[in-house]
């Protein structure tokens, strides 16, 4: 009996019922670079902390220069010099000025810094040929953070610039979720590792190393197995022995209707793994569930190349996002013309590889070779699924499309 064929969006909804955020702790920064924050993170202290001189030259009172002209400078006595760095914090008399740096901090009375540029560079005494406007040149403490300030939200994803800050406001961890730990197993005895030679019936596994890549690319950290025969005794095996680190396993291959379909044959007698249609081509064979003591979350993705890439990009990515807590869980789609016309089965949704391009006269896509689910040099130079709905047989050129633009950043 045919099973019941499942929508893209029920078989997405059955994974993510099923898959929780890994529980957060404190991650050294430089970890969680690429990673959500799993806190709102609030500032301590104020930045500056203290008010310091933006610029290397002298701080003065202002009311002692202001009549400064290049031709009737007003001459200071030098009394100190303070770096950046130096705690010795001076107080400035009326009618001093003290060498400063960039970034030392400001004496006190001091109120406005003179640049080197404005002077003779004077070490007892300095010669000022010009009055600073008020407050020049003094970077104020909490101009720019107030302590008690948001500074990043819970779910924000870390990038260099937050790194920055967060170290910026002392701050030398931040909770985060792990990096999920994605265990990949080909399956098909006519696999054979790139670099080793090739029989009349093998081929090379490639699904592999796109899932691995495709894992990584999404945060996580990908152990590429590799390859497993069509024997569900040597998949069981293969599987539990890798059980111990995943929190996650993604499968390739032995999930139709074929006579050697290890995955199911080995996986079905569990029950706890889901098999069946997902109205959608390519990836149509899905399969999805738990196993082990953990109850890890297993996708078993179809074998054909474009399929397992597909199913990945629809299925796997939220759920790796669902872990490390990243919202959207599934990439945003945009909208192109189309520059061809294409065709597409009744009652599937179709995803075909295309070339995205933003255009001058607005985003377009066009859709690059056939729909077949095994043609990976095609896969290779699309940049984009153009998304054709489930009762869509057939788009003309110039038809605004769905498109789902990969490799972005999202
Ligand atoms: N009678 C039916 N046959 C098939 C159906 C069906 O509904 N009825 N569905 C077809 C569809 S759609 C797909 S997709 C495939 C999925 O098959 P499997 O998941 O069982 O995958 P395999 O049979 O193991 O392999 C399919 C294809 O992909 C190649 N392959 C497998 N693994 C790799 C790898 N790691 N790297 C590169 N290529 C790989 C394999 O050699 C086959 O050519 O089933 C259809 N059949
Ligand atoms: O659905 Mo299969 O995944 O077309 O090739």
């Amino acid at each position: 009996m045919a099973d019941r064929v499942s929508t893209v969006e029920e078989h997405l909804d059955r994974i993510l019922a099923a898959i929780e955020p890994l529980p957060d702790f404190p991650q050294p920064l430089m970890e969680t670079l690429g990673l959500a924050a799993a806190e709102d993170v609030v500032s301590t202290i104020a930045l500056p902390s203290f008010d310091n001189s933006a610029m290397d030259g002298y701080a003065v009172r202002r009311e002692d220069v202001l009549t400064a002209t290049p031709d009737s400078p007003v001459h200071l006595p030098v009394v100190g010099e303070i770096g950046a760095g130096q705690a010795r914090l001076l107080a400035l008399s009326p009618g001093t000025a003290a060498k400063i740096m960039t970034g030392a901090p400001m004496p006190t009375g001091a109120d406005a810094v003179v640049p080197y540029e404005w002077t003779d560079r004077g070490v007892a005494q300095v010669r000022i040929a010009y009055p600073p406007e008020p407050g020049q040149h003094v970077r104020r403490a909490g101009e720019d953070v107030s302590e008690g300030d948001l500074l990043i939200e819970q779910g924000t994803v870390l990038g260099p610039r937050h790194l920055g800050l967060l170290a910026s406001i002392g701050r030398a961890t931040v909770r985060s979720r792990p990096r999920p730990r994605v265990v990949i197993l080909s399956t098909g005895s006519e696999l054979r590792e790139p670099g080793t030679s090739l029989g009349p019936d093998s081929i090379y596994d490639g699904n592999s190393w796109l899932l691995a890549a495709s894992a990584r690319r999404a945060g996580a950290i990908a152990y590429r197995v590799g390859i497993v025969p069509d024997e569900p005794r040597a998949f069981m095996d293969a599987l539990s022995d890798q059980l111990v680190r995943a929190d996650l396993v993604v499968t390739s291959g032995g999930v139709s209707m074929g006579d050697f379909d290890v995955v199911k044959e080995a996986l079905a007698p569990l029950r706890t793994v889901w098999f069946g249609p997902v109205a959608m081509q390519p990836g149509k064979p899905q399969g999805f569930g738990v196993v082990g003591e953990d109850e890890t979350p297993i996708f078993t993705l179809p074998g054909n190349p474009v399929s397992a890439y597909i199913s990945f990009e629809m299925f796997v990515l939220p759920a790796l996002r669902r872990l490390m807590g990243k919202a959207p869980y599934s990439r945003p789609t945009t909208r192109a013309r189309l520059t061809h016309p294409v065709s597409s089965p009744e009652g599937r949704r179709q995803f075909l590889r295309g070339q995205y391009d933003l255009g001058r006269g607005g985003p377009t896509v066009s859709p690059v070779g056939g729909p077949g689910s095994h043609l990976v040099g095609e896969l290779a130079s699309a940049n984009a699924l153009i998304v054709v709905p489930e009762d869509t047989t057939g788009l003309p050129a110039g038809e605004m499309v769905q498109v789902l633009v990969l490799d972005e950043e999202f």
